[in-house]
């Protein structure tokens, strides 16, 4: 079997980096198209034009609608062709960068991650996960290649809301205790092949950087300031659980999250609050002490991040609930099976068990 490891061109992270945008894609763009919703426009879209004229490049400024959706990466296509655009830069969360990655795959160019909460592990991927225009999800869009940058202005990420950053913190938490089980497991990474020591490594450092300095830099964040915690965590969120991901490969947890998805009432948690339950459901699945996963469940609670399922919005689950969420996180296609050989039974127990352990902790 071989093994493989795949990554952005460039990652660039601090405070201001948003100027160096027009520096950095001159050599390969005279025009961008830049996407974003109409919040994040306000917030960066005249930095970024700024930026980008200030080099000779040529910038348009398009409103993102806010949905990863065919229609709308059809719509964006025909802009970045009618623009003649040689790059295409996505500012803002998960989903205008999805979006972009997939304008950028139709329309051609160049392809800039500019995100502006370090939320997600969308930046680094080379995948968008693509949902209905009513934001049912659909599928996911795999491509050959990954964004050409990733711009991460830490100025910008301190201004945001501090429950985006801490939902980025249970998404790359969850990175390590994945990667690790897939490699114990002798599991596939994103690209069907065995993950690299790099990525085992780098999924390590992840979840150090985010013991080591997560409760500091949430207490940053609330405050909107940039500290060295708050770049070393944006760094975890952003560029090591987006390697580590791909390149390690997912198990439980997100299959977990996946099942969450099922109950209506989990839909106003973000990806990274489910991704938390499922991280202590796979802790208890592999059998970990009681006393490490209440270590794993107490740093939870201190960046405020769920650690039950009525947490999540599942108050008092019924057993045909559970039973649903299970077997949907057993479901074939899953990435759980890339690790563990559980039955849905064992997964719905699994569950109830870090519910209750989640519920001693809080109480
Ligand atoms: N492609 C991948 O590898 C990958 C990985 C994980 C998740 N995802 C996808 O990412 C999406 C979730 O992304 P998300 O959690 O980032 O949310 P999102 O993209 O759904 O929404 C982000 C929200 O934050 C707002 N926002 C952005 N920057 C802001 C700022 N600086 N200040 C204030 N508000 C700001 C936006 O206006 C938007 O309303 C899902 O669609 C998920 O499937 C993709
Ligand atoms: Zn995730």
């Amino acid at each position: 079997m071989t093994r493989s490891f795949e990554s952005p061109a460039a990652y660039v992270q601090g405070r201001d980096v948003v100027d160096q945008l027009g520096d950095r894609l001159k050599p390969v763009a005279d025009s961008a198209l830049v996407l974003a919703d109409a919040d994040v426009l306000e917030i960066v879209g005249e930095q970024a034009e700024t930026s980008l004229e200030g080099s000779d490049v040529d910038a348009t400024l398009e409103e993102f609608g806010g949905e990863s959706s065919e229609a709308e990466i059809d719509r964006l296509t025909e802009v970045a062709r009618d623009a003649d655009a040689d790059a295409i830069v996505g500012a803002g969360g998960g989903k205008a960068l999805d979006t972009a990655k997939a304008v950028r795959e139709q329309a051609g160019g160049a392809m800039v991650s500019m995100p502006t909460i370090a939320s997600t592990d969308a930046p680094t991927s080379s995948l968008s996960v693509i949902y209905s225009e009513d934001g049912e999800f659909e599928r996911y869009w795999f491509y050959e290649e990954h964004p050409d940058l990733v711009l991460v202005d830490t100025s910008i990420i301190a201004g945001a809301p501090v429950r985006f950053f801490t939902s980025g913190i249970a998404d790359a938490m969850a990175t390590w205790f994945e990667a690790d089980a897939v490699r114990r497991a002798d599991g596939e990474n994103f690209f069907d092949e065995d993950p690299t020591y790099a990525a085992h490594s780098l999924s390590r450092l992840c979840y150090d950087l985010l013991r080591d300095h997560g409760v500091s830099s949430v207490q940053a964040i609330e405050k909107g300031i940039v500290t060295e915690s708050v770049e070393a965590v944006t760094e975890a969120n952003t560029l090591l659980s987006g390697l580590g991901f791909e390149n390690g490969g997912i198990a439980a947890a997100h299959s977990v999250h996946n099942g969450l998805t099922q109950l209506e009432e989990t839909h106003h948690a973000t990806h990274g609050e489910k991704v938390n339950v499922g991280t202590i459901t796979q802790l208890v699945l592999e059998g970990r002490s009681d006393a490490f996963v209440e270590d794993v469940i107490d740093f939870s609670i201190e960046v405020d991040l769920p650690v039950t399922l009525a947490e999540v919005g599942v108050e008092d689950p019924s057993h045909d609930d559970l039973d649903r969420v299970a077997q949907a996180a057993v479901a074939d296609e899953e990435t759980i099976h890339n690790a563990f050989d559980v039955s849905s039974d064992e997964v719905r127990d699994a569950m109830i068990a870090a519910d209750e352990l989640g519920s001693r902790r809080l109480s």
